[in-house]
């Protein structure tokens, strides 16, 4: 299902690139040119937290739980689905029946309807519409390879009927027109609604979000007996989510509220550059899920606003991010050292596209007894994304770009309204690109780590509306943002790390849908040769016969080593480390599919990009 400006795109022909100084045979660039272009020149630049409050019912259950009690102590802790539930001080003070539906449970009745907003982008769409194929087809991820390692594997389901989500959770399902699990929701909903600990690893646009916030949600909804600490002003969350920007913390927030919409379970988001203020008037009005960035997170711990004694449950997103290097310890403080339940009794989920070996290895210090698991090879990119490379020098970049604008717009396919994102490696560069698309006849905006968060937020709203339909971005917009109609991803400066360039990509073919990549090539990415390659080929993409030149001369760069024994090899770094010894892959009977043996690229370890992080 290419999109027809894609094709066109991918039909156009193709010159022989200016000559370099070395023998591997160069690229060709597009042909297309239109006049006008080609003078411009390149050097242009709330509800109270009140007394305690009857919860709506969980699958029916009217058992008399409490929801309150004495304040003050430590929460013990159990595990849900290992039949222990949590007994201790009560947050709100006093008792009450959470389960009784008419209790007059006021947060509900007070909550602002999330899908509101959903007609809006409803009317939205309609710009998009007539040009674009709206139908989600999970289908396409279907005979997708899977590989389940770790002891007890609960078997996977194909219907949200089949998982006991509860009524409420049911219904928002259904407002959210998801109509069955994607596979990672399949494979992870019930492990995690089993209470095991999980690393979980999925392609991009393959619906982690839902994997890890329906257990959560389902869970604090399930136990019958939460009673909180409390301590003045300090609030007692149960859940913890975590993310390394603060627009994808925003985007779970906004998730989360939609899948928890009046089941009684309360998200609030906390990130940095808005106001603490506001986020701790928030936080005073009660919170059950906490999504927050490390940094601002760090900041409400050391101003005991917050309490992490009483977390159950605890995910990442993007959670190889959050532990690359250079970011780890803040991690290590806020799991190891900010009074969280240690693992084993809180539950730990662990998700993203990417895992390489070495994070995998750092990441399974905060997991206990867990399960691995892999919906598609790690760090493979999805085929519903056509990848393409070309080969442009640094000098022709923004010429090159221009060309393939004019070339989508004119085909038309897409309207004026098919969303391009637009890598670039520098905050300056961001502008600076920006600024030339502007002058040069295309709506741009920016999104990077020197703009106010007010800006970003703008920009995002400004893109994803159609206003400006060119979004230039450093990595900060690389991982985790859904944007719908994002037709075109284009790396004008490609990253250092092949895991960067899968997320990148990423934002485009989502949900089933398909989407296009393009990659501008040069001899400033050699390191990137062989691993692009080999994805590429991989995604049963075409791939250059330049390229596999230059992959086959090239150094095995991309943070090779950090990849999960190798792209083509196994996925588990337990099952190398562990090989014979006795590790239980697809316990519990159920269905997977093992990849080989992994092969070892060994080697050093790149330090990861610091701009995405907030
Ligand atoms: N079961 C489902 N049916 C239909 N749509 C779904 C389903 N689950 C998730 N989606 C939609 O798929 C899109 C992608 O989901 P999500 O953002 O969770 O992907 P992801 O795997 O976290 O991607 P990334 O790796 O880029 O963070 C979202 O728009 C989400 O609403």
């Amino acid at each position: 299902m290419r999109t027809s400006w894609a094709d066109s795109v991918a039909n156009s022909p193709s010159e022989t690139a200016v000559s370099n100084n070395n023998s591997v045979p160069r690229p060709t660039q597009s042909t297309y040119v239109p006049p006008h272009l080609r003078s411009n020149s390149a050097a242009d630049t709330p509800t109270p937290a009140g007394p305690p409050t009857a919860r709506p019912s969980f699958s029916g259950n009217t058992g008399g739980s409490r929801w309150g009690g004495g304040g003050g102590a430590r929460p013990e802790s159990g595990r849900q689905g290992q039949g222990n539930g949590y007994a201790a001080a009560g947050r709100d003070g006093g008792s009450s029946g959470r389960n009784n539906r008419s209790g007059g449970w006021d947060r509900r009745e007070r909550e602002v309807n999330p899908f509101v907003n959903d007609d809006k982008v409803d009317e939205v769409k309609q710009g998009f519409r007539e040009h674009e194929n709206t139908v989600i087809n999970f289908d396409a991820y279907e005979d997708i390879p899977v590989e389940i390692s770790g002891e007890n594997v609960p078997p996977p389901v194909n219907t949200f009927a089949e998982i006991d989500l509860g009524e409420m959770m049911n219904q928002n399902i259904r407002r959210c027109k998801y109509v069955k699990p994607t596979p990672v929701q399949r494979y992870a909903i019930p492990i995690a609604l089993a209470g095991r600990d999980l690393m979980a690893c999925a392609q991009t646009g393959s619906g982690k979000t839902a994997a890890f916030c329906f257990p959560i949600i389902t869970g604090i909804m399930r136990d019958q007996y939460i009673q909180r600490s409390r301590g003045g002003r300090t609030v007692y969350p149960l859940g913890l989510i975590l993310s390394p920007t603060r627009e994808l913390s925003c985007q779970i927030h906004d998730e989360a509220k939609k899948f928890s919409y009046q089941t009684g379970v309360k998200v609030v988001v906390a990130y940095g550059g808005a106001s603490i203020n506001q986020q701790l008037r928030e936080l005073e009005r009660g919170v059950d899920i906490l999504v927050a960035t490390p940094g601002r997170l760090v900041d409400l711990l050391e101003r005991a606003r917050v309490s992490l004694q009483a977390i159950r449950y605890l995910a990442l997103d993007e959670a190889d991010r959050m532990l690359d290097m250079g970011f780890e310890p803040q991690i290590r403080k806020i799991v190891e050292q900010m009074d969280m339940p240690n693992r084993g009794v809180r539950q730990t989920m662990l998700f993203s596209a990417t895992f390489p070996r070495e994070i995998q290895r750092l990441a399974s210090d905060f997991l206990s007894n867990y399960i691995f698991l892999a919906v598609g090879r790690v760090g493979s990119s999805t085929d519903l994304i056509v990848q393409r490379v070309e080969f442009v020098p640094e000098s022709d970049k923004r010429s090159h770009l221009m060309d393939l604008l004019h070339a989508q717009r004119e085909n038309g396919e897409h309207g004026k309204q098919a969303l391009t994102l637009v890598f670039v490696e520098t905050k300056k560069g961001a502008d600076s690109l920006e600024h030339w698309l502007c002058i040069n006849g295309f709506p741009s905006t920016t999104i990077h780590g020197d703009r106010s968060q007010q800006e970003r937020e703008l920009a995002l709203r400004s893109f994803k509306s159609g206003k400006t339909p060119i979004l230039v971005a450093t990595d900060v917009a690389a991982r985790g943002l859904d944007i719908p109609h994002v037709a075109h991803v284009v790396n004008f400066d490609l990253p250092n790390d092949i895991d960067d360039y899968v997320h990148r990509i990423g934002r485009t073919g989502r949900a089933g849908k398909s989407g296009l990549a393009t990659a501008f090539f040069n001899d400033s990415n050699l390191s990137l040769a062989r691993p692009l390659a080999e994805l590429m080929h991989e995604a049963n993409q075409e791939v250059p016969q330049w390229l596999t030149h230059y992959a086959s001369r090239a150094p095995y760069g991309g943070n090779k080593n950090r990849r999960s024994g190798g792209r083509f090899g196994g996925c588990d770094f337990r099952r190398e480390e562990s090989f014979g010894k006795n590790l239980d892959y697809y316990g519990g009977g159920n269905g997977g599919t093992a990849f080989g043996v992994p092969a070892d690229y060994g080697g050093g370890y790149a330090p990861g990009i610091t701009s995405a992080w907030d």
